[in-house]
């Protein structure tokens, strides 16, 4: 099985920008986790959840596009439903924005029927330094390509991190795509 698959221009670099600005206008929260708890030493980083951000819902159309042919041509994943708003996040070099080796599936009601990440990078590679995505299929690490509008798809079950940011910052898109329990 494809374990990583990457859409190379989900997103112009023009609606990247535009997604950050309007994310930007709103008022950003301290990343919550898996669960809702807050672990600034697993993740730091501020969030905007797009569903609450007016005028975003083109984005989300995009998305459902790109997840079912991605899903199509690469994972063949049984998915139903986008039961969680898309997250913009920002990792910032003044705090060392990153997010520590995680699993996207949790406990929680919803994070339990997660079963596709659908990662975008909405800044320019040259914005800056570190904040490398880095999925764990198995022994060997994969770093997510860095290009600005692309996107990486993974098994929500597989081990991820973002390094620390050490200039600039990175903005990204998450969402997770939903199903009945794998078998
Ligand atoms: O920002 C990223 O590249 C990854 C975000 C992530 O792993 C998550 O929100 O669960
Ligand atoms: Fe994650």
């Amino acid at each position: 099985m494809i374990h990583i698959h990457t859409v190379t221009a989900a997103f112009t670099p023009a609606e990247c920008a535009a997604i950050v600005a309007a994310a930007s206008g709103h008022s950003a929260q301290d990343a919550r986790l898996v669960g809702q708890m807050r672990d600034h030493n697993l993740r730091r980083a501020d969030l905007v959840w797009l569903d609450d951000v007016p005028g975003t819902g083109w984005v989300m159309d995009r998305i459902i596009d790109v997840v079912r042919s991605a899903n199509r041509d690469a994972f063949g994943f049984d998915l139903t439903e986008f039961a969680e708003s898309p997250q913009v996040a920002r990792y910032g070099a003044e705090r060392e924005g990153h997010f520590d080796w995680h699993a996207d599936i949790g406990d929680a009601m919803l994070a339990r029927k997660r079963k596709l990440t659908f990662v975008v990078q909405l800044s320019p590679a040259d914005a800056y330094d570190g904040g490398a995505l880095e999925v764990m299929p198995s022994a060997n690490v994969a770093t997510a390509k860095r290009t600005q509008g692309s996107a990486t798809l993974f098994g929500s079950y597989l081990l991820h991190r973002v390094t620390p940011v050490t200039r600039g910052a990175r903005h990204s898109l998450t969402v997770w795509a939903h199903g009945p329990a794998f078998r």
